[in-house]
């Protein structure tokens, strides 16, 4: 026979006295009353947490048996246990007892976290304040955790392939985005890594541990206890964080990025057994940043090369931003949950989807896209707006330049091959295109309030620049007398787009309210040819470009 020590605790009078033991002093299944204080309990909390007695969690666990526990970290210890009400396998964790909040702090966090429901969180289940006893009960996630795959995979287990590190990159990402967009208020998870996100048995991936650090100690203890976590996660930590303990959303985004490229690298985050510079994985990576041609080279060695090139550059720039030093630059976990949409959707050829460059809120990510991309069309220079600007100031970005000058150059020049009122042109000159962008005057800024309104003009301006060749941007740009604003630009191409858009009224529109990652293959061809340059279909690609613009104006 088992002995539960806190039972017979004063604190505890209360639970023992409601006939939760019989006569030989095992555990009873919960009975009426119970069932009912506790359906009370979770309706007028508005969640479908359950409470539980610390008996029913010590039988689940078999009075927390070694044989049990699933691991230790830095909130206490965690069982694996089976209900015995319902027969459902979960995982208890019994936190720390020193510095817990009182009874009633307690449970109102409790509550508020077993608010918080997403495919790819763990879910919280229930929970046990019971004496100075406090447990959550998590629902049992039974494929380990991403660290265990990764990073100590067993011998017999093959090596996750791209698609799946894609996957599994993309279901963390919408997890956080639910902490970050969905969740009111917005939670920052603070502790994300490898070891917290967990797989199921299909490899879908769940962060655990979210809202943890607000059941903790307080002040005091509070100090060690975060200083030892921060050294525990010590590789995933933002640097605002590590430096003063500054923590918002886009902390959560660095560690994001961490984990990415874990996955890209198979590398830890921190690994003492490599060569100094080598051992942190940012520090490691960054100088590969600034060399795209290294990025092939970065990839994990057992994955064999059995991945797209343009799939890599694109993972790796999007990780490259995500761990920038300046939290401002980094982009919002929504960006990084689209882009990561279309390169873990999988493709008969391994070739990722093209990312339709509109779907960002920030303009930053389709550029970093677009240096990987020649599909994507990014905003020539000349039009970048400030945030453009901003997102290009760091040395990764600008260190890409003239790579994405290239590639822009190249698809506009390939639009312009498309269209057969264009001129030929074979892109000799593309340097002094260059020099001459240079010479034009900086844009103001476009209007922020329509966004959309103001992504539109962008695109047809450089449209009807580039499509007609070097020459005529560069007589259109020389002859813009210096006190020509860009908005008066912006103006006539506005007067422009009225008469444009009753000439393609008669066209034929596609109308797309978002971009929704759940489309098909076909959805998303609408946006962008998704083959390469020397693919045959640029008239498609060039009506596609066309139709974006259009969809924008539809959405005004
Ligand atoms: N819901 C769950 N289902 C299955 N295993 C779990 C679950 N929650 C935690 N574990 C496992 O329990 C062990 C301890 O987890 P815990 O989250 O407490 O610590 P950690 O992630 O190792 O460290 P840290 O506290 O620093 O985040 C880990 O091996 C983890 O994979």
């Amino acid at each position: 026979m088992h002995c539960f020590p806190c039972f017979s605790s004063p604190k505890n009078k209360k639970s023992s006295t409601t006939n939760e033991t019989n006569d030989n002093n095992e555990p009873r299944p919960p009975d009426r009353r119970r069932t009912e204080e506790t359906e009370e309990t979770e309706q007028s909390e508005g969640t479908s947490l359950k409470i539980f007695t610390f008996r029913e969690l010590a039988t689940a666990t078999k009075n927390f048996r070694q044989e049990c526990l699933l691991g230790e970290g830095g909130f206490g210890r965690v069982y694996k246990g089976t209900l015995k009400s319902t027969g459902q396998v979960v995982a208890v964790k019994q936190l720390d007892k020193h510095g817990l909040h009182g009874n009633k702090e307690f449970q109102a966090e409790v509550l508020s976290l077993g608010q918080l429901d997403h495919p790819n969180l763990v879910k919280l289940i229930g929970y046990c304040a019971d004496g100075d006893q406090r447990l959550l009960v998590y629902d049992y996630i039974s494929g380990g955790s991403l660290q265990d795959h990764l990073h100590e995979p067993k011998p017999d287990c093959e090596p996750m392939d791209w698609t799946t590190r894609m996957q599994i990159a993309y279901g963390a990402a919408q997890g956080l985005y639910y902490l970050h967009d969905k969740a009111n208020p917005p939670v920052i998870y603070r502790d994300l890594k490898a070891s917290n996100i967990l797989l199921d048995y299909d490899f879908s991936p769940k962060l655990s541990d979210f809202g943890l650090h607000k059941l903790g100690p307080g002040t005091g203890d509070k100090m060690m206890a975060l200083s030892s976590r921060v050294m525990g996660t010590y590789g995933y930590s933002a640097p605002e964080y590590t430096r003063g303990g500054n923590l918002t959303l886009k902390s959560d985004v660095y560690s994001f990025g961490v984990v990415l490229l874990e996955l890209i690298t198979g590398r830890r985050a921190l690994d003492t057994t490599r060569p100094n510079d080598e051992q942190n994985l940012v520090s490691w990576a960054q100088p590969i940043f600034r060399d795209p041609k290294k990025y092939p080279d970065m990839a994990d060695p057992v994955l064999n090369n059995k991945f797209s090139e343009r799939g890599l550059n694109q993972a790796v720039a999007i990780a490259s931003m995500c761990v920038q030093e300046e939290a401002a630059a980094r982009p919002l976990i929504s960006d990084v949950m689209v882009a990561l949409s279309f390169l873990s959707m999988p493709t008969e050829d391994g070739i990722p989807t093209a990312v339709p460059i509109l779907s960002f809120k920030d303009k930053s990510m389709s550029i970093a896209l677009s240096r990987h991309d020649s599909n994507l069309v990014s905003p020539p220079p000349e039009l970048a707006t400030e945030d453009d600007k901003s997102s290009t100031s760091s040395g990764e970005e600008s260190s890409l330049d003239s790579e994405n000058e290239n590639v822009s150059k190249k698809k506009y020049k390939k639009h312009e091959e498309e269209d057969s009122s264009m001129e030929s042109d074979d892109g000799s000159d593309s340097n002094s295109e260059h020099e001459k962008d240079q010479d034009s005057p900086p844009p103001k800024p476009i209007d922020e309030k329509n966004q959309a309104q103001s992504l539109k003009i962008k695109y047809r301006y450089s449209w009807e620049d580039i499509d007609v060749g070097d020459e005529r941007l560069s007589s259109k740009s020389s002859q813009k007398s210096d006190d020509e604003s860009t908005s008066s630009r912006y103006d006539s191409d506005r007067d422009q787009e009225e008469k444009e858009k009753e000439e393609e009224e008669e066209e034929e529109h596609t109308h797309i309210e978002h971009i929704d990652s759940s489309k098909t293959d076909d959805d998303q061809s609408v946006y962008f040819d998704n083959d390469d340059d020397s693919g045959d279909d640029n008239g498609a690609s060039l009506h596609r470009i066309k139709s974006e613009v259009e969809i924008d104006s539809i959405k005004e």
